[in-house]
């Protein structure tokens, strides 16, 4: 679209009115899957759920949430809330992170870059250090860039370098970092038979040290920045494989996700790669939220959260720029995908006020992410974001039920109010609670987000308004690692393997209510419809015809 003639005003819908006050809810992890015991919103009591597909079969359907469908490289990929979020608010399909990344290693880009350049500046005297989640998860990052980032930044003149490695098994299997811990170090051996200097440095569980996100817990990130920046923790190895197989069985609870953190050390017990002045620092993490704590405690002169000690002067660069907003961090290797006239900007051009909320941990996902990577309210007159604090410092199959309820009372009060015309949530049960691999915990996390979803919708018919419930991708749906026909796999000990990562499974989405015009109803001829047909279709019940350019409507209006 061309910028001459352009203009923020949509075009009134034909049939459908105005000023309708509509519920958005977004349950976080929460897909369609067989029924069988590894399916915990089968087995959990979700009758509000369940009812939509059942007496309004015209107004339930599937919708993709995975692979090209959300701008992934393949069919293969998993969804997740940053590309889930995007597509719902945007409308439209983008190359994300993990494939501009592909594409800039496979051309050979990165290397022409600006940020490539800044960071290549230190390779003389200083040391590349390298941190980020080392998993092939390809939510946050995938090993198989960090391979190819190795060996081309070894290429381009890094001669000392240091990989500082968050375990996974949240995106992958508990118990797979021992795997890519032993790929990794062949590739370091292989380029210290090249004369390079390269060695893992420190480590630690991405949940507990580093990968924090919308500042709920900056002592995260602090665990991270003692090990990483000052070489200092609690646990020192030679090894890192000796590091993480300890680790993992003589801790108490220390899986993947939460492992403590660890610094390599010499014979002589010194740190090998504490970050110093003068070394260049990228962090190879795609995917924005949780790397945005550690790019300010990065790159703010300024920064309180927690006693840095000792801030060294380095060039830093991220992966991608993590927020566009805030220009953070403000070099990086390959540009983020431009998300641009996302849905809530539209309407707010078109006077329709808006409300959202979610506890901490998802905060972002029904914001940040939903408005196409941006912080803060386009305008904040006509929007309110309401952030219900996340309780810290636990792992969420202990308090499944989250703040699904003070959410849902949030959210109630607001569409009671008659100030808003779209109140939207994200309820996270399903999926954080999920991601703990605990099936009994997932089960009462589904529940409880059914139970909210009444709420609101309760809310919804008091004010004679429209609901549109929908989800951003799977996991609590199915809890179990299956072979290609779908059975559980067992492991060598004849286990069956828990799952604790997102799905390729699509989601619901269902509208209602009784400010749906009658003959509203799914149309039948986008069977390949996905997460970035539901901007158009919100925009519609709010009574404007979509952009042109946004993915096309799930609904149409039959005459009754
Ligand atoms: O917790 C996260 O960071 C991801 C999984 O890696 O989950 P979600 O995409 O649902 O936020
Ligand atoms: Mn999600
Ligand atoms: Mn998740």
């Amino acid at each position: 679209m061309g910028t001459s003639g352009f203009s923020w005003k949509l075009d009134d819908h034909p049939k459908l009115p105005k000023g309708k006050t509509i519920g958005l809810i977004v349950l976080d992890g929460w897909g369609e899957a067989d029924p069988d015991q590894y399916n915990c919103i089968h087995v959990a009591e979700t009758p509000i759920m369940d009812s939509f597909k059942k007496t309004a079969p015209e107004k339930w359907r599937l919708i993709r949430a995975h692979g090209k469908a959300v701008g992934l490289p393949t069919e293969d990929d998993m969804g997740n809330s940053e590309v889930g979020h995007n597509a719902l608010g945007a409308g439209r399909i983008y190359a994300q992170g993990a494939k501009l990344v592909d594409l800039a290693l496979a051309s050979g880009k990165i290397y022409d870059g600006e940020g490539f350049k800044y960071i290549q500046q230190c390779f003389d005297k200083g040391t590349l250090h390298l941190i980020g989640l080392l998993s092939d998860g390809g939510v946050h990052s995938r090993l198989d860039q960090l391979q190819l980032l190795l060996k081309g930044a070894s290429e381009h003149g890094a001669k000392r370098i240091r990989v500082h490695m968050l375990t996974d098994g949240r995106d992958v299997l508990d118990g797979s970092s021992v795997g890519f811990v032993e790929t990794l170090e062949n590739d370091l051996a292989k380029l210290r038979e090249k004369g390079i200097d390269a060695q893992i440095a420190s480590g630690g569980g991405r949940m507990y040290v580093t990968m924090d996100r919308y500042e709920n817990d900056w002592e995260v990130v602090k665990r991270g920045w003692d090990a990483q920046v000052l070489g200092e923790a609690p646990h020192k190895f030679q090894n890192a494989l000796e590091a993480v197989k300890k680790l993992r069985t003589e801790q108490p609870k220390a899986n993947d996700q939460y492992l403590p953190p660890f610094v390599i050390v010499d014979g002589s017990g010194k740190a090998v790669g504490p970050i110093v002045d003068g070394d260049a620092v990228v962090t190879i993490n795609f995917r924005a939220d949780r790397m945005v704590m550690l790019a300010k405690a990065l790159e703010y002169q300024d920064f309180v959260k927690f006693d840095r000690v000792r801030v060294p002067k380095i060039h830093y660069a991220g992966m991608l720029q993590y927020d566009g907003e805030l220009k953070l961090p403000s070099h990086y290797l390959v540009s983020p995908p431009e998300i641009e006239r996302t849905s809530g900007e539209y309407l707010v051009h078109n006077g329709v006020r808006t409300f959202a909320c979610s506890e901490t941990v998802k905060f972002g996902h029904v914001t940040f992410f939903w408005n196409g990577n941006r912080s803060g309210c386009f305008n904040s007159e006509m929007e309110e974001y309401v952030e219900i604090p996340s309780d810290v410092g636990i792992t969420f199959n202990v308090q499944p039920k989250m703040k699904a309820i003070e959410i849902a009372e949030k959210a109630r009060d607001a569409i009671l109010s008659g100030k808003f015309h779209q109140v939207r949530v994200n309820l996270p049960n399903g999926d954080m609670v999920g991601h703990t691999g605990d099936i009994e915990a997932t089960i009462v996390a589904c529940k409880a987000a059914d139970e909210a979803v009444k709420m609101i919708i309760d809310a919804i018919e008091q004010v004679g308004g429209i609901f549109v419930v929908t989800a951003d991708h799977g996991n609590a749906e199915d809890m179990v690692k299956r072979d290609k026909k779908g059975k559980p796999q067992l492991d060598k000990t004849g286990n069956i393997q828990i799952l604790t990562s997102h799905t390729l499974q699509p989601v619901p989405i269902a509208i209602g209510g009784p400010g749906l015009a009658p003959g509203v109803r799914f149309r039948n001829d986008v069977p390949t419809g996905g997460l970035a047909n539901v901007a158009a279709t919100v925009i519609n019940l709010h009574g404007f015809v979509a952009p042109s350019d946004y993915e096309t409507t799930l609904i149409e209006v039959v005459d009754h």
